[in-house]
């Protein structure tokens, strides 16, 4: 059984090719900024990032309808159960203006359609952004007109759970885990029997990331907006996109921090202590979520990769359960195993409704 995933980012559509849990190639196309800027809306981009698919499956010398399957990475779509969802001609609809808001995943399960069409293939969605596993408790905020939602790194975080609960002989749904994901944006979550049932929205809450502020002194931040010294559309950029570590170092590549750390630099020190600081804190936060019983805390994403950087957490949250690291990101196979696991018959695929 073959399958085709695709993971549209904001700079580069990553692309893999599966025979069953085998990956035959993986491959990004890098999107300038000057072509990207071409584009209006993301959602208008679906042609010029098929065309480039197109053409390196003729690279690759693959047919497209070798292909049993096509999957791509789900986007801002309503809150929703995890699981592998069919792409039918309702959920493209939806797709193009999606209930979260504009965000490059939003174009995977288009792109996934169209091209599944093309050879009569099912399309799917993985685990996308908006999966919401949420308690009831988890939804309080303190402001009834602002409920807590959940945006995270849902497809990495579930891929690596269901890894981690392999390698130890466990079901993911036997297991109380805590994953923390560390990459461009921050998602920490408690996982509940294979459920994750808290999160701090990547966008909204939670540690500073290497470009997001997560939690900002709110009223503060009410003063900021109503100062007029930025617009709108200013304070976005600067909360999601020049926040966290780029706001203080002005980079937002962690290996560079480290590097600038490691020939002296005290401040990219404490900033990258900061980070770590409060990463470990929000760990500390969801264990109370999971009342302490936690089987292991997971660290992935590419900061995952630092060695300082996981002994600074480990430090401070080991004493509540054993920590596992698992550097990168597992999303490309994520999505082939989703896919798979419809297509051999495992898993019933999940439609998305009104
Ligand atoms: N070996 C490494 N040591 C330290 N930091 C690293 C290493 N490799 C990658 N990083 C850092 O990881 C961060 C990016 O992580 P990642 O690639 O998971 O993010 P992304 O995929 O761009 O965003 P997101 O995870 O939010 O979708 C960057 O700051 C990068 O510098
Ligand atoms: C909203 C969190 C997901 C992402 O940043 O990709």
């Amino acid at each position: 059984m073959k399958v085709l995933a695709i993971n549209p980012g904001s700079t580069s559509t990553k692309i893999a090719a599966y025979e069953g849990e085998v990956c035959l190639w993986k491959e990004v196309i890098d999107h300038p900024s000057s072509e990207l800027n071409a584009f209006a809306h993301v959602s208008d981009q679906c042609d010029y990032r098929i065309g480039h698919i197109l053409k390196l499956l003729e690279e690759k010398d693959t047919r497209l309808d070798v292909f049993n399957g096509i999957v791509g990475r789900g986007g801002m779509l309503k809150p929703l159960a995890g699981g592998t969802y069919i792409v039918d001609e309702y959920l493209t609809k939806v797709l193009q203006n999606p209930p979260g808001g504009e965000h490059a995943s939003n174009l995977g399960g288009i792109i996934a359609y169209y091209l599944g069409q093309r050879i009569n293939s099912p399309a799917f969605i993985v685990d996308p952004v908006s999966v919401d596993e949420f308690e009831p408790l988890a939804r309080l905020s303190g402001f009834p007109e602002l409920p807590r939602s959940s945006q995270s790194h849902a497809l990495n975080m579930k891929a690596v759970a269901r890894k981690v609960a392999r390698k130890l002989g466990k079901s993911y749904h036997a297991l109380n885990l805590i994953v923390a994901h560390l990459g461009g944006g921050i998602s920490v979550a408690p996982h509940r029997k294979g459920k994750m049932i808290d999160v701090n929205n990547a966008n909204n809450e939670g540690p500073y990331s290497v470009e997001r502020c997560g939690t900002l002194p709110i009223s503060q931040l009410v003063k900021l907006c109503y100062s007029g010294k930025y617009t709108e559309q200013e304070l976005r950029t600067k909360i999601l996109k020049q926040g966290g570590m780029f706001a203080y170092l002005g980079t937002k590549d962690a290996r560079e921090a480290e590097k600038r750390m490691n020939e002296g630099d005290q401040y990219a020190r404490h900033i990258l202590e900061g980070l770590c600081y409060q990463v470990a804190k929000e760990i500390g936060g969801m264990a109370t979520v999971l009342a302490g019983d936690v089987d292991n805390i997971v660290l992935t994403g590419g900061l995952a990769h630092s060695e300082f950087i996981t002994r600074e957490i480990i430090r401070r949250v080991s004493f509540i359960s054993p920590v596992i690291v698992v550097p990168g990101e597992e999303e490309m196979e994520a999505l082939a195993l989703g896919a798979l696991r419809v297509l051999s018959g495992a898993e019933e695929a999940l439609t998305y409704k009104i």
